[in-house]
């Protein structure tokens, strides 16, 4: 197995400095083949920073990278052909049309994808002989990912790329990185949106004031699987007096105020399986306002942010 189908994204000791802030502080990484990996943190973190040395358009001032089996600061042609970027700002492209802007762009690689295949991908076919500067701006983004992955990339850098787009955008975008990561593409996603990065990442590393706080799949970050769920509901009728059955072990009562009762407990079905036949006693057919809550990834993600921003910034 070669170093890149190992992985194709290894980084250790990453540093960056820009006069004396020091942006980067040791930054590890490792982009595993086939996965999306999302780069998540609050603004001027460093995710942008790092994800352009990786992309070999920033220099690093300390610490190893290897980008699909190279160091990005060779910057050779051959292996930049094998990435696929679409960065933060929508690109500018004068008074080409859509078609005439992914040829272009096409002509710079050694085996692109057909244009009228991208165009397609990303659902501007009726606009292909529109103007680029005429295009709106979840238009324009749609472009600049053609743009990116016209040389039929292995690696996939997309930057916030739904900023900007509505509802169904957002949803074809998300199509789109499904279909390269069918496709056994490796994509390295940044974004704010967690609903994005759960429904398309498997893994995820959390980035605070230039240095990662945590990595690890999605479904695991943080503690999640570990954080007890909530369940809360309103004691109505005869429940309003009622004390609490025998609940599992591991459950606390968290409060009970009015008649508003919120457990936490490592298991929630059992805790219910408790509850029902307790209030079917107390002839209650329906907990009224019944939630069981399991942490988000946005609850993980901004206790983490609490958690770091203090002690690194
Ligand atoms: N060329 C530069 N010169 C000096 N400082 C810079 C430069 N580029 C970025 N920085 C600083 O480095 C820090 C990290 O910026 P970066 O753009 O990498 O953050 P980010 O996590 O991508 O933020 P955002 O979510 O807002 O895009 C910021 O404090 C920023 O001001």
């Amino acid at each position: 197995m070669s170093d890149d189908q190992a992985n194709p994204i290894r980084v250790r000791g990453l540093r960056k400095q820009y006069g004396s802030s020091h942006t980067l502080r040791g930054v590890d990484l490792d982009v595993r083949p086939g996965e999306v990996f999302a780069l998540l943190g609050p603004n001027g973190a460093g995710k942008t920073t790092t994800v352009e040395i990786l992309e070999g358009v920033r220099r690093r001032t300390g610490g190893e990278v290897q980008v699909l089996g190279r160091d990005p600061a060779e910057d050779s042609p051959r292996w930049r052909a094998r990435l696929g970027i679409v960065p933060q700002t929508t690109g500018a492209y004068t008074d080409l049309t859509v078609r005439e802007v992914v040829e272009h762009f096409a002509s710079f690689y050694p085996a692109p994808l057909p244009a009228d295949q991208v165009i397609g991908m990303v659902g501007l076919g009726k606009q292909e002989r529109k103007q680029a500067q005429t295009l709106s701006g979840g238009q324009l983004r749609r472009l600049d990912v053609a743009v990116g992955v016209v040389g039929d990339p292995d690696l996939i850098f997309l930057d916030e790329p739904t900023t900007g787009l509505d509802p169904e955008a957002r949803a074809e975008a998300w199509d789109l990185v499904r279909y390269f990561a069918d496709q056994g593409k490796t994509t390295v996603l940044t974004t704010h949106y967690l609903d994005e990065v759960e429904a398309l990442a498997q893994r995820a590393a959390v980035i605070v004031a230039g240095a990662i706080v945590e990595t690890g799949a999605v479904s695991e970050l943080g503690g999640r699987r570990e954080v007890p769920a909530t369940v809360s509901f309103t004691a109505t009728g005869g429940l309003s007096a009622a004390g609490l059955p025998e609940l599992p072990p591991d459950t606390t009562v968290d409060a009970r105020t009015d008649d508003v009762i919120t457990l936490r407990t490592h298991g929630p079905t059992r805790a219910l399986a408790a509850l029902l036949p307790w209030a079917a006693e107390a002839g209650v057919g329906e907990l009224r306002d019944l939630r069981v809550h399991r942490p988000t990834l946005e609850d993980v993600y901004l206790k983490l942010i609490r958690e770091n921003q203090g002690e690194l910034s």
